[in-house]
């Protein structure tokens, strides 16, 4: 069973990624894609990463603006599952968005 994180856990994962925020019960990031296609094609290679992991973010989006929340509903909080999918996230966006100052 993956034990969910405790506060200084949170922090040491917060400073290893990029533009997340949020507490032991969740981290979210929202990120600005250049078109509503590019958002929908990051929606598809996050979805297809959290397959691979057996681990699904929420996802929210609102035209160019994507909100990624990441918990482990099985545990109830946060746990070092959410810290990886949130690293994946990460680099689909970096990759997605290189030429965009603002996701970096
Ligand atoms: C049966 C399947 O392995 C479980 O339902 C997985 C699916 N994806 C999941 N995703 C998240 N975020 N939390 C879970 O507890 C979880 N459980």
């Amino acid at each position: 069973m993956v034990e969910v994180l405790n506060p200084g856990e949170l922090e040491q994962g917060l400073a290893a990624l990029r533009g997340w925020t949020g507490d032991v019960h969740g981290i979210t990031r929202t990120v600005k894609l250049p078109s509503f296609p590019a958002a929908l094609a990051v929606v598809a290679r996050v979805g297809e990463a959290a397959e691979s992991m057996d681990h699904h973010p929420d996802m929210d989006i609102r035209y160019r603006h994507l909100t990624f929340t990441c918990c482990t509903h099985a545990a109830g909080g946060l746990t070092d599952l959410d810290l990886r999918l949130a690293r994946m996230i990460d680099e689909i966006v970096a990759d997605a968005t290189a030429d965009q100052p603002a996701n970096h």
